[in-house]
């Protein structure tokens, strides 16, 4: 039977960064290790500092054993949410996109204001010199 298991976004995450209350990230897993920093044969520090932060890299890096990898699955608690990675990014590159935009449109209107302007008299001037020759 599929496990319904409990979505963290990184920033729900990233929160959990001290000694009495750690949270990890790895492999698209989150692990609360806050009851095995002091057991842990790499460090509590080591830990702490991979808070935060996709630390799968790390994880892998240090060459854990089989058994290290059956015991995290004692401190997994749910799963990270992937969308909650891109969607701040997207939000600020569409952000920094618009106001670019617009602020060159204000820019261009400031500067060649003449064109519009030219453009509405001459139109009128044709209009009013062909209406006369009707
Ligand atoms: C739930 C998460 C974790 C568990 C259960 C865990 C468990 C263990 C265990 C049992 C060892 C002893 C060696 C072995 O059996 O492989 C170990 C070593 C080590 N771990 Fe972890 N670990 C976790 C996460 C991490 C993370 C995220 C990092 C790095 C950011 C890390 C860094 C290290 C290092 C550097 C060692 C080597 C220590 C040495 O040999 O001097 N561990 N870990």
């Amino acid at each position: 039977m599929a496990k319904l298991s409990k979505l963290y976004t990184m920033q729900e995450a990233a929160q959990h960064n001290t000694s009495e209350d750690c949270w990890v990230v790895i492999d698209g897993k989150v692990y609360d290790v806050s009851s095995y920093l002091n057991e842990h044969p790499g460090g509590d520090d080591v830990l702490i500092a991979a808070t935060g932060k996709d630390a799968t890299d790390e994880f892998e890096d240090a060459g854990h054993s089989k058994s290290a990898r059956e015991l995290m699955e004692k401190f997994c608690i749910g799963e990270l949410d992937e969308s909650s990675l891109a969607i701040p990014e997207l939000e600020i590159v569409r952000a920094e996109q618009a106001s670019d935009i617009s602020k060159k449109i204000v820019e261009f209107t400031q500067r060649y204001w003449v064109v519009p302007v030219a453009v509405a008299g001459i139109s009128a001037v044709v209009g009013f010199l062909y209406l006369r020759k009707k």
